[in-house]
């Protein structure tokens, strides 16, 4: 599949920053992620139970940078931060959230939504702990992960977001660890309830096709200074040539054989 992120043209962020160091597709891959969301194609799903969040803000550990992003994890030892219901048949615990960002606010996120792209994207990865004993084992299975997609917009400031936003100097560099507690994801959530839901793919290493995709109709927004801190971090680790980090989102992959569900009308 060749990359056709930002319409494939040379000057595309793939061409320019060719961080995506993995395959770009994966041999027999038939649910890869992410994909471009046709509106007018989706299935609505009458019986679609709405999406249950629980997140216990004391469950939040640390932030870090893995050199493809940043990275919030919360303790997975208990059930206390679950997501429950929609397509999900029981729950699944939350394990981090991270983002996806451009180099501008032309393009950023992963999914698209009628060939629209946003400047970034919000993912919540939960495992199916009822399922799997550990979040390494979840995300080699089928049905493995559900990861809450939450389109990112440029507008008013984020209150929420700022205690994030001003603790990310000190995860400047690859493999960077810092504290981070008592943070409550919910506050990252859309107010409207509405989303369409797939079978998918995690879209960085090892590409498994573990995951339940449940993606947000409406965005969330942040201000040009909030989604400027992003991009002020680094892909490289401390002594190296330094590389900002940014386009760290993967190419559109094909629908193939895939239904997208929608949870309204
Ligand atoms: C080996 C996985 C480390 S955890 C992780 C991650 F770091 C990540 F970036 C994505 S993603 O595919 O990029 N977004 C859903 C995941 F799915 C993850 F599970
Ligand atoms: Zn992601």
């Amino acid at each position: 599949v060749a990359p056709y992120c930002c319409g494939g043209r040379l000057n595309s962020p793939l061409m320019l920053h060719p961080i995506w160091k993995g395959p770009l597709d994966i041999p027999g891959g038939s649910r890869q992620s992410p994909i471009d969301i046709r509106v007018r194609d989706s299935v609505f799903h009458p019986n679609l139970a709405p999406i249950s969040t629980q997140y216990d803000p004391n469950t939040c550990l640390h932030i870090w940078n893995n050199g493809y992003s940043f990275l919030v994890e919360y303790d997975d030892c208990t059930n206390k931060s679950v997501v429950s219901g929609g397509p999900l048949e029981n729950p699944y615990r939350l394990k981090q959230f991270h983002f996806h960002w451009g180099a501008n606010n032309d393009w950023g996120s992963e999914h698209t939504v009628d060939s629209k792209v946003f400047p970034a994207e919000l993912h919540l990865v939960h495992w199916n702990c009822s399922r799997y004993r550990t979040f390494e084992e979840a995300i080699m299975e089928e049905n493995g992960l559900a990861v809450i997609g939450i389109f990112i917009k440029l507008g008013r400031h984020h209150e929420k977001l700022q205690k994030l936003v001003d603790i990310l100097p000190s995860v400047r560099y690859k493999e960077s660890l810092t504290e981070f507690n008592y943070f409550d994801p919910s506050c990252l959530l859309p107010t409207c309830s509405d989303y369409w839901t797939y079978s998918g793919s995690l879209t960085t290493p090892p590409l498994t096709e573990s995951v339940t995709w449940i993606m947000m109709k409406k965005p969330i927004e942040v201000d040009h200074s909030q989604l400027a801190v992003f991009r002020s971090l680094l892909y490289t680790a401390v002594g190296e040539e330094e590389k900002n980090m940014v386009d760290n989102f993967r190419p559109l992959q094909p629908l193939m054989n895939r239904t997208v569900h929608s949870s309204f009308e």
